[in-house]
Formats: structure tokens, C-alpha cells, sequence
């Protein structure tokens, strides 16, 4: 039986049973509930389905080719994926920010009005841009060079850009593809600040493959591994606990030999 209090602070409720991508099964048996305000990480060897499972949460795989999946993925209730559901508007709800920094090739301001524009706002975008860049931990080094182009900037600043434009339309979800995996260790540990001050008003779920970022940064922390005994390589959910617990007292021996680095 759910209990009815964590079934409130789950924001998404992501049951994936069975994902293909053409014939091949890539994903099954993958359910992680992501909980308000928390940071919940995915951690796994390569190819197990972690960018995979991130991005059914905000439907950015509708558009490759071949790509199906049992199961349901619901925001605050809602099956994101009924007939009716735009793709557009679930990703004003839950925004993405991606492995390689991609500020688009305009101004700084641009870069974070851009959303705006194409969702009709009519509200002060001096504002919107000053609280997003704040927000963001970029006001300060980039508010006299606004007019700038974003790919001017550094990479880690660029991350925080694209973090800042994904925030400019307030969503309520933000996910995290290797966010700092294209990143110095200083610039890192800033993206990692950064998100412990972002969960306090938006709920992240972030991919890592670095097992010392999830246990920095990440409150919930799922393992997927990958099945062969079966031909494939499909990826599943070996288990999802709080992350001191998963850390300290894994339940699965899989979980165990992982984070001892036994495989990879
Ligand atoms: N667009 C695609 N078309 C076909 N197969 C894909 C596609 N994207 C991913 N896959 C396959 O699905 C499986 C899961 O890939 P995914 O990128 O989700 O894993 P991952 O755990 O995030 O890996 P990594 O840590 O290496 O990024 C892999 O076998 C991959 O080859």
C-alpha cells in the first residue's frame, strides 16, 4: 500500500516496465518516484538507461525514431503522456539542462528571454532575466554584459546560463543530464552548490556517472544496472533509497559490488 503522505511528496511517479528503441528493449522494471524538493540521482555503469529514464520524464524522447515505452510517467497526477498532454507545456513544468552547455549562439538577455517570447509573456523581462541569472549564481558576473553573446562565456558560466534559462519560465521540475561532466572540478563544485540552493524551490533529478556527486549533492539515489542474462542489454532499477542508505546499507548485493567499484 502507498502511503498516502510520500505519495504526496512525489512529483513525478515514473513506472517505466518496458522502453524499446526500435526492437531492442533498452529500459525495464524501472519505477522511481522523484520527491518534492529533494535532488534525486541516477547512477548506473554506461548503458544502463539513465539519460534514457531522465528524459521519458519530460518526454524528450517523443522524437526518436522507433522509441516506445510501457508503463506511465505521472507529474502531480497527470499521465504526461495522455493524448492530450503537449509535449511543450510538460517541459514548461520540466526543464532539462544537458551533458554540453548549449547557450543558443544570441545574447546573454536573449538567452534567457527566449522561453518567454515563445510562450506570449508579457510581463518585465529586465526582471525576469536579473532573477533568473540570480537564481542561477551568474547575476554577478555577467550583469554589466548582458548584451553579450552567451557562447562568450566560460564553460562552467555557460552551465549556469543554461540552468538560468531553464529557470526563467519557473518550472517546477528541473532534470540534469551529467550536468558538470563537461566541467573543471572548480566549475563543478559550483553546479553542485548551485543545486543545493535550486532544490529549495525546485525538485532536480540528475544522471551522474560519478558516485562522490550523488552522495555531495543527492537526497534519493537510484541504481540502475544492465541485464544480459537474457541476450540484450537492458537497463533496470536495482534499487532506489535514500542516499546515505544506498551509500552506507545498500539492499542489494549488485548495489554493494557497484559502489565498491568491484565492476563497472
Ligand atoms: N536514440 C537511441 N537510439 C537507439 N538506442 C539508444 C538511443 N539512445 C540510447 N540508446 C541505447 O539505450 C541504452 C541506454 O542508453 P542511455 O544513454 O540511456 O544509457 P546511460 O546509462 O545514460 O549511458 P551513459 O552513462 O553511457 O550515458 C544503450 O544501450 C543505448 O545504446
Amino acid at each position: 500500500m502507498i502511503d498516502s503522505q510520500a505519495a504526496n511528496d512525489t512529483v513525478i511517479d515514473c513506472d517505466v516496465k518496458e522502453l524499446y528503441y526500435g526492437n531492442f528493449k533498452a529500459v525495464r522494471d524501472t519505477r522511481i518516484p522523484i520527491k518534492q524538493g529533494q535532488i534525486t540521482a541516477f547512477i548506473g555503469p554506461s548503458g544502463c538507461g539513465k539519460s534514457t529514464v531522465l528524459r521519458c520524464l519530460n518526454r524528450m524522447n517523443d522524437l526518436i525514431r522507433g522509441f516506445r515505452f510501457e508503463g506511465h510517467v505521472h507529474f502531480r497526477g497527470q499521465n504526461i503522456y495522455g493524448t492530450t498532454i503537449d509535449p511543450v507545456a510538460v517541459r514548461r513544468h520540466i526543464g532539462m539542462v544537458f551533458q554540453q552547455p548549449n547557450p543558443f549562439a544570441m545574447s546573454i538577455y536573449k538567452n534567457i528571454t527566449y522561453g518567454l517570447r515563445i510562450n506570449g509573456y508579457r510581463g518585465n523581462y529586465d526582471e525576469v532575466v536579473e532573477r533568473a541569472l540570480r537564481g542561477a549564481a551568474l547575476w554577478d558576473e555577467v550583469k554589466d554584459k548582458l548584451k553579450q553573446s552567451g557562447l562568450s562565456l566560460s564553460g562552467g558560466q555557460q552551465q549556469r546560463l543554461c540552468i538560468a534559462r531553464a529557470i526563467a519560465v519557473e518550472p517546477e521540475v528541473l532534470l540534469m543530464d551529467e550536468p558538470c561532466s563537461a566541467l573543471d572540478p572548480i566549475a563543478t563544485r559550483k553546479i553542485e552548490e548551485l543545486m543545493k540552493e535550486l532544490k529549495q524551490k525546485y525538485t532536480i533529478a540528475i544522471v551522474t556517472h560519478n558516485m562522490q556527486q550523488a552522495q555531495r549533492v543527492a537526497d534519493q539515489t537510484a541504481f540502475l544496472y544492465v541485464d544480459t542474462t537474457q541476450g540484450g542489454r537492458t537497463g533496470y532499477l536495482v534499487e532506489h533509497e535514500e542516499t546515505k542508505q544506498l551509500f552506507e546499507d545498500p539492499q542489494q548485493e549488485y548495489t554493494r559490488q557497484y559502489i565498491r567499484g568491484e565492476f563497472s
